[in-house]
């Protein structure tokens, strides 16, 4: 059995848009280990969100998934049928989304929609009647005990807006956990809520993480998020991965310019959650980009050997970025 549990190879997804044909992520490979929390950290528009969305086959038109591969545990999510697809997701991967008053349903209850989510893909249950309910409501319970929402009992008749934004978090996180996933994608859990509900969020993650035994790809804006939470690190810009090794070896010593930009704008504990510009310039445009370094740009240690297409180079067994200033003698 390898460990890695989620294996992506050269996707690409692109958008049809009448400005042009945008590139969002192109040529990303994700490695997800058994057990591991890996961070994937960018700006906005960076292609992060698109990632994952494919990996959930969860792209929407005018959207499409041009080429690559996604395995998940050996299996081949791209050739599965929609329907196949339904069951992975839920039972297997579960995501939670950056906004959790849009992600649940506001016209049912709390208790209404982990018992839907129960009900389609928890294989344990009593096959049907007054058990199959009792069980239902038990691991419903059980899992706003999990998250920690008290009163589990009353909240589970209560509707998404009778909560505060920390709370519909925790809902959302429980939503996702109720079929135990082996894997779970956090997309930015913590933008909306305040300094002190990130931190009981993410805390709560962990934790669970470390229960369950499943892995976490926890997708942020924030280095100090993943220096925190984080095994290891994938830093994307414009679509590409421009960096990924241990977050011990990435933030200890960064390799690519953008990441040490990054590193040097980690925004002060009262500022986290805010978003971050730390680099002068901006992501370049994804239509019709020119076939040079992306961050060619924004970078201080630009040279003309950086107006060609710029590959991934090693920097050690786990260590890679895409610069050419990441030398063989770190191999
Ligand atoms: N529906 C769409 N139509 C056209 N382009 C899109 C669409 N959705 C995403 N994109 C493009 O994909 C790019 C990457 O978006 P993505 O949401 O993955 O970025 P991100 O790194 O997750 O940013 P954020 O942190 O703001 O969520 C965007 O800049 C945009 O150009």
């Amino acid at each position: 059995m390898t460990d890695v549990l989620l294996k992506v190879r050269g996707l690409r997804t692109v958008f049809e848009t009448r400005a042009g044909r945008v590139c969002a992520v192109d040529g990303v490979d994700v490695d997800v280990r058994r057990g591991e929390c890996l961070g994937i950290v960018g700006e906005s528009g960076s292609g992060k969100s698109v990632t994952f969305a494919s990996v959930m086959g969860l792209v929407k038109s005018p959207g499409r998934i041009e080429a690559g591969s996604v395995e998940f545990d050996g299996q081949d999510l791209r050739r599965l049928t929609p329907r196949e697809m339904r069951a992975v997701r839920g039972r297997d991967i579960a995501m939670t989304m950056q906004d959790a008053l849009t992600a649940l349903n506001p016209a049912l209850t709390v208790g209404e929609q982990l018992g839907e989510v129960l009900e389609a893909h928890d294989e344990t249950l009593p096959k049907r009647g007054p058990a199959r309910r009792a069980a239902i409501r038990r691991t419903s319970v059980e899992m706003l005990g999990l998250v920690g929402i008290p009163s589990a009992e009353t909240r589970l008749r209560q509707y998404p807006h009778e909560f505060s934004g920390g709370m519909r978090q925790r809902i959302m996180i429980a939503i996702a956990l109720a079929c135990r996933p082996r894997l779970l994608i956090a997309d930015e859990p913590t933008t909306a809520l305040d300094v002190t509900i990130q931190a009981q969020v993410l805390e709560l993650i962990s934790d669970i993480r470390a229960r369950l035994g499943m892995s976490v790809a926890l997708i942020t804006h924030d280095l100090g998020v993943v220096a925190e939470h984080c095994d290891r690190v994938m830093v994307m810009y414009a679509g590409q991965v421009v960096e990924e090794g241990t977050t011990a070896e990435v933030i200890g010593a960064p390799k690519h310019p953008y990441t040490q930009g990054l590193l040097a704008s980690i925004p002060r504990p009262a500022l986290r959650g805010q978003p971050i510009h730390p680099i002068e310039g901006q992501v370049p445009d994804l239509i019709d980009l020119p076939p040079q370094c992306r961050f060619y740009s924004r970078c201080a240690v630009r040279r003309e050997a950086c107006l060609t297409p710029v590959e991934m180079r090693s920097a050690g067994a786990s260590r890679r970025a895409r610069c050419i200033l990441t030398g063989e003698d770190d191999a």
